[in-house]
């Protein structure tokens, strides 16, 4: 992953042997007739460790390449390797299985199970990723306190807390199983920028316990300092239709 901006003095030297993340000549449309190509990119990498945001105009393909890298959709054609699994190889359920193992997602809309206590969606993080974590209770509510939410509202629904607590107990989930790679999908759009400063300096202080891969998506520039590369989207896709500059 080499497009780094220039005064970003903290990037790294990428080890050739240790990408975590490979794309090889990646087209992707939506299913339909007549849809555009949303995404073509003939290379990209990330190394082991990197911390990468992502930025590009709205509808630009930032979330449909998560959604790729994370096999919740897959290429019309090209490969992407995840820790050196062609993920399209896989059937739906390995997939599935190779997803909730390896890879920590935060969405937008953080998908909790709404009617679930906040322990429980962490749970079943946990038992999708079958990692067979030891005191996993115990686990979850270090995190808890490393994100900086009161122990209490382990046990209340997911459906009764504010939006930052959501945002950060689907940082929790996403970070129970200890995934090699994260992703994270404009989490900080909804926090006021005292919290977004606490939340993102946690993120980067548990991704550095933890030694996983990062992959940022946000419009928020000013969050950039944390990152070892911004990529913009464009300078990798070679699809450029339907953008609107935000
Ligand atoms: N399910 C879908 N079916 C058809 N087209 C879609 C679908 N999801 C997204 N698109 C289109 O694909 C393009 C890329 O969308 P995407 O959501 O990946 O962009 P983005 O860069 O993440 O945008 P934003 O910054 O607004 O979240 C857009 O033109 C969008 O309209």
């Amino acid at each position: 992953m080499y497009s780094d901006s220039p005064e970003n003095s903290t990037a790294r030297v990428p080890d050739p042997v240790s990408f975590v993340i490979k794309i090889s000549d990646l087209h992707f449309s939506y299913p339909g007739k007549r849809q555009p190509t949303v995404l073509n990119i003939p290379a990209w990498q990330v190394a082991r460790g990197d911390r990468v945001f992502l930025k590009g105009p709205s509808g630009s393909g930032k979330s449909t390449l998560l959604n790729l890298l994370a096999g919740i959709l897959v290429a019309n054609q090209g490969r992407i390797e995840i820790l050196g699994q062609d993920i399209a190889a896989l059937s739906a359920h390995k997939r599935d299985r190779f997803r909730a193992a390896h890879i920590g997602i935060v969405f937008q809309q953080f998908n909790l199970i709404p009617y679930l206590s906040v322990l429980d969606n962490i749970r079943l993080a946990a038992h999708f990723g079958k990692k067979h974590i030891t005191g996993l209770d115990l686990m979850a509510k270090q995190l808890f306190e490393a994100l900086g939410l009161d122990h209490t509202l382990i046990t209340k629904k997911a459906s009764n807390l504010s939006v930052g607590q959501q945002q950060r107990v689907a940082i929790a989930r996403a970070l129970i199983n200890a995934p090699e790679i994260l992703i994270v999908d404009e989490p900080t759009s909804a926090l006021d920028s005292d919290i977004r400063d606490a939340f993102m300096k946690i993120l980067m202080e548990i991704g550095q316990i933890q030694g996983n891969t990062l992959i940022f998506v946000s419009h928020d520039t000013a969050l950039t300092p944390h990152f070892h590369h911004v990529v913009n989207l464009a300078e990798i896709n070679l699809a450029g239709g339907n953008q609107y500059v935000s």
